[in-house]
């Protein structure tokens, strides 16, 4: 084994080893099966295509293993089988809520898979748990909203950005191109803004590289090396592949914002913070008596590393699905960049307080978050401690899947739910409809802490676009494929190229 690159000797395990190898093997069957019928699509052999799921221990047949088939025939409620591990998925609506909401502190606690373990080891605020994880989230809420209210707005930063953006994509003189990476850098930097003190210049060649492995693990995630990982964690570690270079790139960003962390300590004024990491430092400096205090270098690098990371990836992503899907229905973009003129004008960057008289727009941005069901299972859950849920007793420390996706896509709130249509969130006469299953950010104890943020990013980015912008597809409309693609825990848009032409 020493020869495979990338071998962690104290992970090894000849047991667990053995349960990967017997897993594998079960596995290559399924997909030989699987093969077998026409509509295989490599991307289609997601998380669950291999799963057992049982409620009461059924084993289930071959080909089945779809969550909402499952739901249908369980009940909203049911066991699945992660490799060793078992999983309790919540389907629908009522369950989601009455577990993260009304039984919120029950379902507070973070699962982790494998992959998620390995990269994140459990120490910043996303995949935390007890009282590490409730520090870190008060002080990163409280933080985050100061920072938001500080001498420069978090709001006037974006609309900074969005004109950076616009500056950029003229510079693009109608080239067609992908723009993933131009809203990415636009993105990362509100959140280096708040958390590293300041932004990059797009020319910046360490911000770029590190962008370059944000990108690059984004495609590397939907490989089925790396979803193998969350079933055969043991084995995938001896195993070349492009996992391996998901680990290795992980480990570099993680080392890029550690090492800002190291330069801030140095830097520190405490009379006079900067940015999140200051804040944090003088945190650490107060509780420094302490014993019971989890604010330590430690959690301060993954927090950050965290903050970075789910601040980056989230809403770049979505607004890249937006353009994607925009550009397939000129229609829609004309409505909005006809409320956009009569509300904004040309002449103006769009601020928040626009949204409330832009009930088209607000719709439409709704319907996007809606559709592409960014992390249908959710990040996953679990329990505290035993638990008592409807019927069923959850041991503790059990997984839960409370299922966005079954939320998002509940065809009595949304008829039609698989097709993009604005009109689930408008009534009649074209005012803005509410709706409490709207619900990309998870709600209750774990809701999404940079929910406002990423709202805000989403309205202000993507109004400023299509007031500058109309955007020229490469190919027919009937031709742009809007399906995402499915990962272990994201969909993904499929690979696009647009013009963008000034109006
Ligand atoms: C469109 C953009 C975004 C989406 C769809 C999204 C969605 C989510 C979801 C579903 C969760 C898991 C909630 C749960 O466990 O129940 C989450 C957690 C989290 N998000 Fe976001 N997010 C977005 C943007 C952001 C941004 C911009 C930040 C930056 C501050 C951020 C920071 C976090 C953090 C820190 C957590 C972990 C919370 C915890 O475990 O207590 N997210 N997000």
């Amino acid at each position: 084994y020493c020869t495979v690159p990338y071998v962690d000797h104290s992970a090894f395990s000849a047991i667990a080893l053995l349960e990967d190898l017997l897993q594998l093997i079960t596995l290559s069957e399924r997909h030989r099966e699987r093969r077998k019928s026409p509509p295989w699509r490599p991307w289609e052999q997601p998380l669950f295509s291999c799963w057992y799921a049982s409620h009461a221990s059924w084993h289930l047949p071959h080909g089945e293993a779809d969550l909402k088939k499952l739901s249908e025939k369980y009940g909203p409620v049911f066991t699945l089988h992660l490799g060793p591990q078992k999983v309790v998925v919540l389907y629908g609506y009522d369950v989601v809520k009455e577990a993260l909401v009304d039984q919120g502190d029950d379902f507070s606690g973070r699962g982790s898979l494998p992959l998620l373990k390995k990269l994140f080891q459990g120490t910043g605020i996303v995949t935390s748990n007890g009282e590490t994880w409730k520090q870190l989230r008060r002080f990163t809420l409280t933080t985050l909203r100061d920072f938001g209210m500080g001498k420069k707005g978090i709001e006037e930063r974006i609309q900074e950005e969005a004109h950076f953006l616009v500056e950029r994509l003229k510079n693009t003189r109608e080239r067609p191109l992908n723009p993933g990476n131009y809203l990415i850098h636009a993105v990362s930097n509100i959140i280096c803004s708040i958390v590293f003190g300041d932004r990059f210049n797009y020319e910046d060649k360490k911000f770029l590289t590190l962008i370059d492995w944000i990108e690059e693990n984004s495609q590397l995630q939907t490989s089925i090396h790396t979803q193998a990982y969350n079933f055969f964690p043991t084995l995938m570690d001896y195993i070349p592949g492009p996992h391996q270079l998901l680990i290795k790139n992980f480990e570099k960003i993680d080392k890029f914002t550690t090492d800002i962390v190291l330069e801030h300590q140095k830097t520190l004024d405490p009379t006079c913070p900067r940015d999140f990491i200051d804040a944090f430092l003088n945190k650490m400096e107060q509780e420094k008596g302490n014993v019971d205090s989890k604010f330590t270098i430690e959690t301060l690098s993954r927090t950050t590393l965290d903050l970075f990371l789910a601040g980056t990836g989230t809403t770049s992503t979505t607004l890249r699905f937006a353009i994607l899907i925009l550009h397939k229905y000129p229609e829609i973009v004309e409505k909005m960049q006809k409320e956009i003129d009569s509300v904004i004008g040309r002449d103006r960057s769009p601020r928040m307080s626009d949204r409330s008289q832009m009930p088209f727009t607000d719709a439409v941005i709704h319907e996007i978050q809606r559709y592409i069901d960014f992390l249908p299972i959710n990040v996953p859950h679990a329990v505290i401690r035993d638990t008592k849920f409807r019927d069923y007793f959850i041991p503790k420390d059990t997984m839960i899947f409370p299922m966005l996706s079954s939320v998002l896509h509940d065809n009595k709130e949304f008829p039609n739910p698989e097709k993009f249509d604005p009109g689930h969130f408008l009534n009649a006469n074209g005012t803005f409809k509410k709706s409490d299953y709207f619900m990309p950010f998870s709600t209750g104890k774990r809701v999404c802490a940079g929910e406002g943020l990423a709202r805000m990013e989403i309205f202000i980015f993507l109004t400023s676009i299509l007031q500058n912008f109309t955007l020229k597809p490469t190919v027919d409309h009937k031709d742009i494929d809007i399906s995402p693609i499915i990962t272990s825990l994201a969909n993904m848009p499929q690979h696009y190229e647009v013009s963008f032409v000034p109006r």
